[in-house]
């Protein structure tokens, strides 16, 4: 049996059954021994008796046909029979004409009773084995005298204790070779007796001796122990059937219970292994639940149809909404505006192909606040309402913020807070590929301070960078909100003008800008002046490519700067291509 097999277990009775077979089939054969004995015994019993009533009746039957073969001799006074060397004339008989010859001479002699009844058991010992023995307690022939046996009979008979005697003798005890059974009954004096024996004294009605009559049982024997061996036989059969039947019985209940056994250790084991599958179940689903709750992450889980089932206290903590508001409500409730219908549209065809989807995602708090989340949602399988989706929130608010920060100190201007000359670059690279898309004019305008390095000769690089800010505020206050400011460096500045419907306002706007800037600052240290040139290209009337635009703007510039300074330059359509300068570098 391996370790994980389970002992066969049985209720009481059952499990003795099992336990104790052997026991209980030994018991079923004692018993049936036990049971068929007696009546065995007892039908031995019954067949002895019967042997022994057989015997009886036979020796009383003999008895009785010799008692009335002698009575009819005695009636007649005897009877005459020739003399022949079988029959010799009866030497004990005194009688007057014993013997005499009829008329043709032949001699004849007479048989009393008594002689009679020794020749027909002379006759029937030669021929059947059985022995009558006439006999008397006082004989008249010495070979009458009884044996022991019949001396025994005869006094019981005289004393008229019984009336008749009929024993089994054993082997040798009558004297003779085998067993045999003894019948002996009482003669009594009859009135046809007393003609002979009136001279010993007796009187009618008394016992005047017995016949024996002796059965060999040697034959009966044989005969009541083929009836015994027959009845042990028949009685051993049943006692073996029964027995048989028993065991046969015992031996399918026990297989009958060994095989429920079996059943009930399989189903014991089963719903052991199925417990210990349930309990590490509901363990993985306590777990689960641990984590689900404890998670840092926001987490919700939703039916196919995107309702709420179920939220976590960090999801809550997220968004701001309690559980209640959120079960049965649908992701939607947080959308912050800032993503598109096509940006939804993809993330649910992304999930339906893949199963999956993950992305930043800003969404918006009840209160209103929008925030950022890096959100991965999946497919999970759930047993009662088929596909589910599991929408993982972390905020990442804080880095986007983080992120802006680097970001837009990447590209602007620390001072004044301008694009710087990277950003620069990349705006005018998308304004000029507007251009060309839209087919629209776009100017460039490079401007440069005159007279800077004065003030911060004279009122410190301080001064200098205050008034670096104002100037940038004032351009500022120049352009359109769409249009570009930039600060390249120094004391250097640009802007990009899109979408230009006339070329004069791209001089418009130069001719604002030097306005602005020829006011005077005030400053933390004084009040000062200065000035700005500006150098003008466009695109695509000057130049298509960036690298054209820039040198033609920063050319008219130099040029600008030539003049004098406080003015604006545009470009020379047709005109002498201007030398490199600062700003091809
Ligand atoms: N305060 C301050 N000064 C700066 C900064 N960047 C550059 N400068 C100074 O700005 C000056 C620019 O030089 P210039 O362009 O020759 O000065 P300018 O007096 O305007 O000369 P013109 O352009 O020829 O009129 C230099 O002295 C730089 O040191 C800054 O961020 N802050």
């Amino acid at each position: 049996m391996s370790a994980t097999e389970t002992r066969p277990v049985l209720p009481g009775r059952a499990a003795f059954i099992v336990s104790h077979y052997r026991l209980i089939v030994s018991g079923i054969y004692l018993l049936a021994a036990l049971v068929m004995i007696p009546p065995a015994w007892v039908s031995m019993r019954e067949i002895d008796r019967d042997i022994r009533s057989l015997a009886h009746e036979r020796g009383t039957a003999l008895f009785q046909m010799v008692e009335l073969s002698r009575e009819w001799n005695a009636r007649h006074g005897g009877v005459y029979v020739p003399v022949t060397p079988d029959m010799q004339p009866n030497t004990y008989l005194h009688h007057p004409q014993r013997d005499i010859t009829d008329q043709s001479g032949r001699q004849l002699t007479l048989v009393n009773p008594a002689y009679m009844t020794r020749q027909i058991a002379d006759l029937a010992a030669a021929r059947e084995g059985v022995r009558f023995h006439l006999t008397s307690l006082r004989p008249l022939r010495p070979g009458n005298e009884p044996d022991a046996w019949e001396a025994s009979a005869l006094g019981r008979f005289e004393r008229v204790e019984a009336s008749e005697q009929f024993d089994f003798l054993p082997d040798g005890a009558a004297g003779l070779p085998g067993p045999v059974y003894r019948y002996m009954a009482p003669l009594h004096v009859k009135q046809a007796c007393m003609r002979c024996h009136a001279a010993q004294g007796y009187r009618v009605g008394d016992v005047r001796g017995g016949i024996s009559v002796t059965i060999p049982a040697k034959r009966l024997e044989v005969l009541v122990s083929e009836r015994n061996r027959q009845i042990w036989l028949l009685f051993g059969l049943v006692g073996f059937a029964l027995a048989g039947l028993g065991h046969l019985l015992i031996w399918r209940a026990r297989a009958a219970l060994q095989h429920v056994a079996r059943i009930h250790a399989d189903q014991e084991q089963l719903i052991a292994e199925r417990t210990r599958e349930l309990s590490q179940a509901a363990d993985e689903q306590r777990v689960a639940a641990a984590v689900f709750d404890s998670a840092t992450a926001g987490l919700i889980v939703t039916d196919p149809q995107a309702h709420i089932l179920r939220v976590n206290p960090a999801f809550c903590r997220m968004s701001g909404y309690s559980a209640a508001e959120l079960i049965g409500q649908t992701p939607a409730l947080l959308r912050s505006g800032r993503h598109d219908a096509a940006f939804y549209a993809q993330l649910r065809e992304q999930l339906q192909r893949e199963g999956s989807w993950q992305g930043e995602l800003w969404n918006r708090r009840k209160d209103g606040e929008p925030f950022a989340v890096w959100l991965a949602i999946s497919t999970i399988a759930s047993g009662s309402t088929g596909e589910c989706f599991v929408g993982s929130y972390t905020d990442i608010t804080k880095r986007k913020e983080a992120e802006a920060i680097i970001l837009h100190r990447a590209n602007h201007d620390a001072l004044t807070g301008l694009p710087n000359r990277s950003l620069f670059a990349d705006r005018l690279g998308t304004a000029l590929a507007l251009s060309r898309r839209h087919g629209s004019q776009l100017g460039l305008l490079f401007i440069d301070l005159d007279g800077f390095k004065r003030i911060n000769d004279t009122l410190g690089h301080a001064a200098g960078d205050e008034l670096l800010v104002q100037a940038a505020q004032r351009m500022q206050q120049c352009v359109r909100e769409v249009d570009t400011l930039a600060r390249l460096g120094g004391d250097e500045f640009a802007v990009i003008l899109g979408s230009l419907r006339e070329e004069h306002e791209c001089a418009e706007v130069a001719e604002r800008l030097n306005h602005a800037l020829a006011r005077q600052f005030d400053l933390m240290d004084g009040s000062v002046r200065i000035a700005c040139s500006i150098g003008i290209a466009l695109a695509p009337l000057h130049a298509t490519t960036e690298l054209e635009l820039r040198r033609l703007a920063d050319m008219a510039l130099y040029k600008a700067k030539g003049r004098g300074g406080n003015t604006w330059q545009m470009t020379m359509a047709g005109g002498k291509k201007p030398p490199r300068t600062v700003a091809d570098r």
